[in-house]
């Protein structure tokens, strides 16, 4: 009998596909799998924004109670709802191959473009103070549930378009409605937005972790991740606050775009800074430093002192 590793999920559609996803990767590994479905805080409450509920954990807290049980060995979550710093006791192991980063416009018109006075749907605080900098005419409307509902409340009228990470609309097949995929420079996306994280409790049997890493881990991606994770750690940013950070790597050669955008739209600082693959964490927190000096802990502080309201 091969090792069985139990994989817990969110149920929903998004959730199943990560887990399924992680799932062949183990399989392939020639470890047995079998799913288990975890409802958490985040899935049950939907007509308060995410950033009104205090992001930390509201996707990953249930999980991380059974990884404690251990009624389940690991938890899958899109990396980029990952906290920067985990819960004492936890640790993520393997970061899958990452997905086209973007983010995309996703309508049935495709005859929407930014430039026109359209209602985009989203509810991510980065992507609508990035609007109201680079779009301002552009309005948005808060859109929440899982993307299914989204798309729904779209064609029942309450947007003309939906703004999404590419990796979501390409996993849940929307990719006939993808109409635009949006700039890497304006769209800068979220820390970690299109890889799938694995997550442990550090006390998960070492072989057993080994192995689901092997089988789990892409190295570039998680070298991109570290870093974007330590400049995220370093704002305390979760998905509430508007800050995105991307990293790429070449040779050995990792490059980090990050930065911060007001609440307002306003003031937007995004800085590029290079160093070494070896030291991914170093250079995201040299990101964060950088980013400071230009303005960016004051806009952090206004951002905080606004949410805190
Ligand atoms: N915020 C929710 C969320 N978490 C992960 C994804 C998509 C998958 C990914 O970005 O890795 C989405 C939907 C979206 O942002 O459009």
């Amino acid at each position: 009998m091969s090792q069985l590793v139990k994989i817990g999920t969110r149920g929903s559609k998004l959730a199943l596909w990560q887990a399924y996803h992680v799932e062949a990767l183990l399989k392939k590994a020639g470890l047995s799998t079998e799913i288990v479905i975890i409802d958490t805080k985040g899935d049950q409450i939907l007509d308060v924004s995410i950033a009104k509920i205090g992001s930390k954990g509201v996707f990953t807290q249930e999980l991380e109670d059974q990884l404690l049980d251990g009624r389940i060995d690991i938890a899958v979550h899109s990396a980029k709802d990952m906290q920067s710093s985990l819960p004492d006791g936890f640790e993520i192991i393997a970061f899958t191959e990452r997905e086209k980063e973007n983010d995309v416009i996703v309508s049935h018109d495709k005859s929407i473009s930014l430039k026109n006075e359209i209602v985009l749907g989203t509810s991510a605080t980065r992507r609508v103070s990035t609007l109201k900098h680079f779009y301002p005419h552009v309005k948005t409307v808060e859109v929440r549930g899982n993307l299914q509902t989204r798309i729904r409340k779209m064609e029942e009228g309450l947007c003309d378009a939906l703004l999404l990470a590419y990796a979501g609309a390409h996993r849940m097949e929307y990719d006939h409605m993808i109409i635009q995929v949006l700039d890497l420079d304006e769209f800068t996306p979220a820390v970690g937005q299109g890889s799938v994280a694995v997550e442990v409790a550090i006390n998960l049997d070492a072989d057993l972790k080994s192995k689901i890493a092997q089988a789990c881990n892409h190295l570039d991606t998680s070298l991109r991740l570290r870093a974007e994770r330590a400049y995220l750690r370093v704002l305390e940013g979760g998905c509430s606050i508007p800050v995105f950070a991307l990293a790429t790597l070449e040779e050995n050669q990792l490059s980090i775009k990050g930065g911060i955008v007001s609440l307002d739209g306003k003031e937007r600082i995004s800085i590029v800074v290079k160093g070494s693959a070896d030291q991914p964490e170093k250079l995201g927190k040299e990101l964060a430093d950088q980013v400071f000096a230009a303005g960016g802990k004051v806009i952090l502080d206004q951002i905080k002192t606004t949410l805190n309201k």
